[in-house]
């Protein structure tokens, strides 16, 4: 999975290609993205603009309460690097209008309910602006979540095309090197930020790179005891992902019809 800059050079022309091709055949005018200042969203951000031109890019910072200002600081420093029109959505009166747990006094928060509240949230406004603008929402789930079931289904799943939908979460860092998206970006931990404390490696249980090593043998074929074997994973963590794999089919497919 390793790509030379040549590879990485092609890969970033079929992405922008797609991406106009998704703008073009809506007769849309450009794209909106939810910058949350993490890896994902700063390199969607980045083959927008190379795509579409910074003009036709919108971005939209959404903290709450309890984000990280870190977070903030970072979407702004994409949106600004990039010269691209963007605003700031605090959304935790969103939140306390909707009775959400943590956000209003004496309901616990509970990690599902009101942890997913925040990408639907998110979500709206996305399209909100997209209807305003003409626009399309791009998505920033990568291959390796989406595999995983690793986001909200009709939050941040919910968008018009997923620009990374084809590229592991380790090819996702490959990619943002090459495009030289800051270094503090590219090193931080990455998280949903749904709660305090949450990471993605420490919520799945298993690193990203191991996981994608799991899935590209599994999209190769191999057995599961062989992958097991070969990577010295336990029979027991390779049911684990297969299950959530099988599991979590429901957020990637056309929504069922009797
Ligand atoms: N078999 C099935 N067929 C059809 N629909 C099915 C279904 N099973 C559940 N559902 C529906 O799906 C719902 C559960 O799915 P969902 O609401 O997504 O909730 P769920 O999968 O429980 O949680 C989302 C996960 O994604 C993580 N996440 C979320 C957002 C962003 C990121 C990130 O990386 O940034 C990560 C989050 O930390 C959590 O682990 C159920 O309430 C039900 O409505
Ligand atoms: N505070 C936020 N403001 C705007 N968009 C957000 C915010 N938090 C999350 N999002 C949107 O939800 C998406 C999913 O979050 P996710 O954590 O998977 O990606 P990321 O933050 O870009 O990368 P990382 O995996 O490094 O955390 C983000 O890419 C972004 O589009
Ligand atoms: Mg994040």
């Amino acid at each position: 999975m390793i790509r030379t800059d040549m590879e990485l050079k092609e890969l970033t022309n079929e992405i922008c290609e797609f991406i106009r091709e998704q703008v073009e055949n809506a007769n849309a005018k450009g794209a909106v993205v939810g910058l949350s200042g993490g890896i994902d969203s700063s390199l969607v951000a980045y083959l927008l603009v190379r795509a579409l031109g910074k003009e036709n890019v919108f971005g939209l910072i959404m903290p709450e309460k309890n984000s990280n200002p870190k977070d903030e600081k970072h979407g702004k420093l994409v949106a600004e690097k990039l010269g691209i029109n963007y605003s700031i959505f605090d959304i935790t009166p969103v939140l306390v209008a909707f009775d959400a747990g943590g956000y209003v006094l004496g309901k616990e928060f509970d990690k599902r309910s009101d942890g997913n509240l925040k990408p639907r949230i998110r979500m709206t406004k996305l399209y909100y602006e997209a209807n305003k603008k003409n626009y399309l929402v791009s998505g920033t789930s990568n291959k390796s979540e989406i595999y995983m079931g690793y986001g909200t289904k009709h939050g941040d799943l919910g968008c018009d095309f997923l620009t990374l939908g084809n590229l592991f979460k380790t090819e996702v860092r490959q990619l943002s090197n090459y495009l030289e998206i800051p270094r503090e970006i590219i090193e931080k931990a990455p998280s949903a930020g749904l709660w305090e404390g949450q990471t993605d490696e420490g919520e799945l249980g298993i690193t990203y790179e191991k996981l994608d090593q799991i899935l590209n043998l599994m999209e190769k074929g191999k057995e599961i005891e062989d992958i097991s074997e070969f990577l010295n994973v336990s029979i027991e963590k390779m049911l684990e992902i297969m299950t959530r794999i099988s599991s979590n089919k429901h957020k990637s497919i056309p929504i069922p019809m009797p």
